[in-house]
């Protein structure tokens, strides 16, 4: 890297931009089970270095199988799988078993041993590293610490709630400091207020440990709770991708819209085209200008008024952001000037089609 890259980093890491460096690549990946279950077809992705990246997707889209290539826990039938510079489709047994330490796994049944403690639990894939003892016991000690469940540590998973065992498997994931952590619908078994205690514990591993972390839900709330990004994959293909707020906000493919309705305060406006006599007006809103009095400072030298007729303020991750549907009575020309304004100050702004 050069001077003036190295310059530019700096602003950009000055400024609060992260810098982009991608970790995980899928290339042209397909899986084919049998001679006919194509599951995953031809998927290129890139994760960037720290991101919390989501896969949403209905029963049988091909998720699992596509989350599972990425340790090669299934071998895809063709493409390539790179993480950081190391491509493992191309390594023997011995080396992929080294590698995939660099890979932390969760999955929905927590998948653990019913006959060991917790501290055992966690001290496993440490055990295989050939850690010695006492670095073992420093190191679970941390990671329940850091799980919330040094009160725990000598509990059977049996004695422990849903959320509980989730935590064991974070930790055992996280034992070996991996880079990369994959969760294979990691709160679908819980209830929601565990689901949000699970999802609020993975986006401080994200933020603290700065571990890239992949995930696959079915779940609309999971994606928009804590992904940076989201690709959407139906019949083994990604059909939509992008940044959580733009595919939430301007859902193009049918099955995105489907996920996006599945969050409560989310809203078909079209429903409203035709039962009134104003015009109507859909307005985006993303970042602090949420909470800024706009619609009133545009309309108040104006003879214009208006009626909310649908409308979301919410939070997606960290960022604010609105949806309204509003009815603009007036003469045409000063409702254009309203809605220029509003555009000027960075709101999306269009009518109601
Ligand atoms: N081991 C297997 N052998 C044969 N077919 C399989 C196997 N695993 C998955 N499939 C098939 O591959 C397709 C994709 O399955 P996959 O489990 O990846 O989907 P998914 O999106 O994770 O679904 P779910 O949310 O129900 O787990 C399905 O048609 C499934 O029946």
């Amino acid at each position: 890297m050069n001077l003036l890259h190295q310059g530019i980093l700096a602003v950009m890491a000055y400024d609060g931009w992260q810098e982009v460096i991608p970790l995980i690549e899928l290339l042209d990946i397909s899986k084919t089970y049998g001679s006919s279950v194509e599951a995953v077809k031809n998927i290129s992705l890139t994760i960037q270095k720290g991101e919390i990246f989501g896969i949403i997707g209905h029963s049988g889209a091909g998720k699992s199988t596509l989350l599972r290539c990425v340790n090669l826990l299934e071998r895809p039938t063709s493409g390539s799988v790179k993480v950081g510079d190391v491509e493992l489709t191309r390594l023997s047994t011995n080396q992929l078993q080294k590698e995939r330490r660099r890979i932390g796994m969760i999955f929905q049944h927590f998948n653990l041993l019913s006959m060991a403690t917790v501290r055992d639990n966690i001290s496993f894939p440490l055990e295989l590293a050939k850690m010695p003892r006492a670095a073992i016991k420093q190191r679970v000690d941390e990671l329940l610490k850091l799980v919330g469940l040094d009160q725990h540590a000598d509990k059977y998973p049996a004695q422990l709630s849903g959320g509980q065992k989730q935590r064991v498997g974070i930790a055992r994931a996280l034992a070996n400091n991996p880079d990369v952590l994959l969760c294979d619908e990691a709160t679908s078994a819980l209830d929601p207020q565990t689901t949000n205690a699970i999802l609020s514990l993975l986006m401080d591993i994200n933020q603290k440990l700065g571990i890239t972390i992949l995930l696959i839900t079915h779940e609309m709330h999971v994606i928009r709770s804590i992904c940076d990004r989201v690709a959407v994959i139906d019949g083994g293909e990604i059909v939509e991708m992008g940044d959580v707020l733009d595919v939430f906000l301007k859902p193009q493919h049918s099955i995105t819209m489907d996920f996006v309705s599945q969050i409560a305060d989310s809203f078909d406006p079209r429903e409203l085209i035709g039962t009134r006599d104003g015009r109507l007006v859909k307005i985006n809103y993303v970042g602090e200008i949420t909470y800024e009095p706009l619609l009133f400072n545009a309309v108040k030298s104006t003879a214009v008024q208006f009626t909310i007729l649908q409308g979301t303020v919410s939070r997606m991750k960290n960022t604010p952001y609105g949806q309204l549907v509003i009815e603009f009575i007036g003469a045409d020309a000063e409702i254009n000037t309203v809605l220029n304004e509003l555009r000027a100050k960075g709101l999306e702004v269009g009518d109601l089609k």
